[in-house]
């Protein structure tokens, strides 16, 4: 069976085949529609570069990658996007920052003029779900960190993506805020129901938001393992203070230390 993200024995150098760094090598995944899966490993292992891959940004120089049964060729218009740094352009307010993939992804492009009220609609409404009802005219410099990448959120969702690729979202934010955060994501995710991958050096977020966790080797990166991870949903934050979540971050931590240790 094939993924709704499928990678096969993907290589990936960067700056030329013979002296260049080998990323990934012989990387194979599949994640399933509607799936969140995330993807954790030793630092520099190649999770960027994986998200790059499946969204379109680069193409291997070996192996396959597919999403939602077509070979990717170039960038994904069905896919959202949230990195660590929410980079929202500072002299466009919060709810314009939100609109933006609006003017840029088709179809939604060529509504936009016809559909605009029905369009600012939907960015409020994802707004106020996420918790920023009426901060939609503030700058986005107004905001604080999280509120931000709350809006981050918004901004890699306006355009409905069948799936959503998230580099490290989280990683820049307090502990409180992190944990506020996870839940908005898994209340966006329980909604929409759209595909995830999370890209993370958390392991309590990849064990509390994620149905699989892939596992990857030191560089050249390649997934040396999955996890599943049966928590029934909705999981309440109070789960990831539990011996039983504990011992799943335990395990993973032990898979990344070997792998660092066979780098
Ligand atoms: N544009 C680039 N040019 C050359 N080498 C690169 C480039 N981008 C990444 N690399 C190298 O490829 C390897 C994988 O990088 P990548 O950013 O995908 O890893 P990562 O697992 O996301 O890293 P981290 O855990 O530190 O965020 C690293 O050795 C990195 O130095």
């Amino acid at each position: 069976m094939t993924g709704f993200v499928d990678l096969r024995g993907v290589r990936l150098t960067y700056g030329g085949t013979a002296d260049g760094t080998l990323a990934l090598d012989g990387l194979t995944m599949a994640v399933n529609k509607g799936e969140f899966a995330a993807v954790v490993g030793p630092s520099g292992c190649g999770k960027s570069t994986l998200m790059k891959l499946a969204t379109g940004l680069m193409r291997p120089q070996a192996g396959t990658v597919e999403v939602a049964g077509k070979e990717v060729a170039g960038p994904v218009s069905i896919a959202g996007m949230a990195f660590q740094n929410p980079s929202m352009l500072p002299w466009r307010t919060t709810l314009d920052n939100v609109m933006l993939p609006l003017e840029i992804v088709q179809p939604h492009r060529s509504r936009l003029k016809r559909e605009r009220e029905a369009y600012l609609k939907k960015a409020e409404d994802l707004l106020a779900l996420v918790g920023l009802r009426g901060f939609g005219q503030k700058f986005p410099w107004q905001l604080s960190g999280g509120m931000q990448q709350r809006a981050n959120l918004c901004r890699a969702l306006v355009h409905d993506p069948a799936l959503l690729m998230l580099d490290e979202p989280f990683g820049a934010l307090d502990a409180f805020t992190r944990e506020e955060l996870w839940q908005v994501m898994r209340d966006l995710h329980a909604e929409k129901g759209f595909t995830t991958i999370l890209v993370t050096h958390d392991l309590r977020e990849a064990v509390y938001l994620a149905d699989r966790i892939f596992v990857m080797s030191a560089r050249p990166g390649k997934v040396i393992m999955e996890r599943k991870i049966d928590f029934p949903r909705p999981r309440p934050i109070d789960l990831t203070y539990e011996a039983g979540f504990n011992d799943i971050v335990h395990e993973l931590r032990g898979y990344i230390a070997e792998a660092r240790a066979a780098a």
